[in-house]
């Protein structure tokens, strides 16, 4: 069988977007930790996009740029009703969604810098009235539009929920934003940046990275750690859930990282908003069964919760379904995928490495009428 060796420990690429040095993650040179504690999802966006985070004129106008463009053709969600709703994921109407949004975009194949930077505002901006939009509609419900004097947190919860969020699900969904906005050269990513470096366009860039952020190994690990979760059913379920998946040989969903080996940054903000969270809606139980698994996962395996794993717990309680646990992934990755994106059309060179050839070799060429 051959190996593909995940590509590991390989630099692919030069980057001035994100790093990852010694377990520390930063935006710009920005530390995670001071991001989330202290910005909005706003100003980390113009910070990847601009290299400066924004004064106070710089983000009012960049919001209100923001605002204008979140509203979305109504044909698209005409498009959205028309298609099989039940019974698919929400990360494959996402992936659909944003392709046929290109279609309405008569600046969809303008390769100048600024026609670029006007998609990004659009595409960010349009992602979350997508997600809350389609998730009404499946729900037999019409899309709500978004409110002027909303942030962007509260805005995509008000499109969810048709009701203002109060500030502690804002504070918190703000947080959760910042924390996966971006990650470095992560697979997804990887994937924009390859697309677009056949110069093709933002619209197909963004569908290719949605693509691969869909599964399970990357950012699909979200939506089942809540299946998980839900599967196990109680605190007491959780040493015998994980002694027979570690017997199965299973991979336990929102544990491990191909980066960190030592602990995702991420997580311990994620951990501290599910305790608040879960204890503010009255289900503890999921904190405990997830500070629980992380005790025996980390003592029998040695691997520690990754991004995917304490939000799971935090969305559930914020009443989010759980099947837009990752298109609320794409709501805030759109942001970093822009970056890379931009950065690769900055500097492009086509991106295209060698495989290592390791099937049959010197064959002779039989008629099909001589094959067996
Ligand atoms: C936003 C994100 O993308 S974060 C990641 C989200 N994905 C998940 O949570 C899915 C579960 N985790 C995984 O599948 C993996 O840890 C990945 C895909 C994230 C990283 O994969 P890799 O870098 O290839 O894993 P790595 O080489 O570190 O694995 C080493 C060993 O640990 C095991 N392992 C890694 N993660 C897990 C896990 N979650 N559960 C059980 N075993 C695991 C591997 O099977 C491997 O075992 P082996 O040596 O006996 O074959
Ligand atoms: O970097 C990775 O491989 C996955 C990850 O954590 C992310 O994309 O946020």
């Amino acid at each position: 069988m051959p190996s593909t060796g995940g590509l590991e420990g390989v630099v692919a690429t030069t980057s001035a977007v994100s790093s990852i040095i010694n377990g520390v993650l930063t935006y710009k040179g920005y530390n995670i930790d001071d991001l989330a504690e202290k910005s909005t999802f706003e100003e980390v966006v113009y910070l990847l996009w601009n290299d400066k985070l924004p004064n106070q004129s710089e983000l009012d106008a960049f919001r209100k740029e923001l605002l204008e463009e979140m509203v979305v053709p109504s044909e698209v969600f005409e498009q959205i009703k028309s298609f099989p709703l039940q019974g698919v994921h929400p990360m494959a109407v996402l992936r659909s969604v944003v392709s046929v949004l290109g279609l309405y975009d008569a600046e969809a194949d303008e390769m100048t810098e600024e026609a670029n930077k006007r998609k990004a505002l659009r595409l960010q901006a349009k992602l979350p009235a997508i997600v809350a939009g389609f998730t009404r509609i499946r729900d037999g419900k019409e899309p709500v539009a978004p409110r002027n004097d909303l942030s962007f947190a509260a805005n995509f919860l008000y499109m969810l929920f048709d009701r203002e969020p109060n500030s502690v699900e804002v504070e918190a969904f703000n947080k959760a934003l910042i924390l996966h906005a971006d990650h470095e050269l992560n697979a997804s990513t990887f994937t924009a940046r390859v697309c677009v470096a056949t110069l093709s366009d933002v619209y197909s860039g963004i569908t290719a990275a949605i693509s691969a952020l869909k599964g399970p190994l990357h950012g699909g690990a979200n939506e089942r750690v809540m299946k998980m979760l839900t599967e196990i059913g109680s605190e007491d379920k959780v040493e015998p859930y994980l002694e027979n998946a570690f017997a199965n040989k299973e991979k336990i969903m929102g544990f491990g990282h191909r980066v960190y080996k030592d602990g995702d940054p991420r997580a311990k903000h994620l951990r501290e908003m599910s305790r608040q969270l879960t204890e503010i809606s009255g289900e503890p139980k999921w904190y405990n069964m997830s500070v629980k698994m992380e005790e025996i996962v980390s003592k029998e395996k040695g691997l520690l919760p990754n991004v995917d794993f304490y939000s799971a717990s935090m969305y559930h309680s914020l009443g989010i379904p759980h099947d837009i646990f990752t298109p609320i992934f794409a709501v805030s990755r759109v942001s970093g995928w822009l970056a890379h994106i931009l950065e690769q059309y900055a500097n492009n060179r086509l991106i295209r490495p060698r495989a290592e050839y390791v099937g049959p070799e010197h064959q002779e060429y039989v008629a099909i009428e001589d094959r067996k």
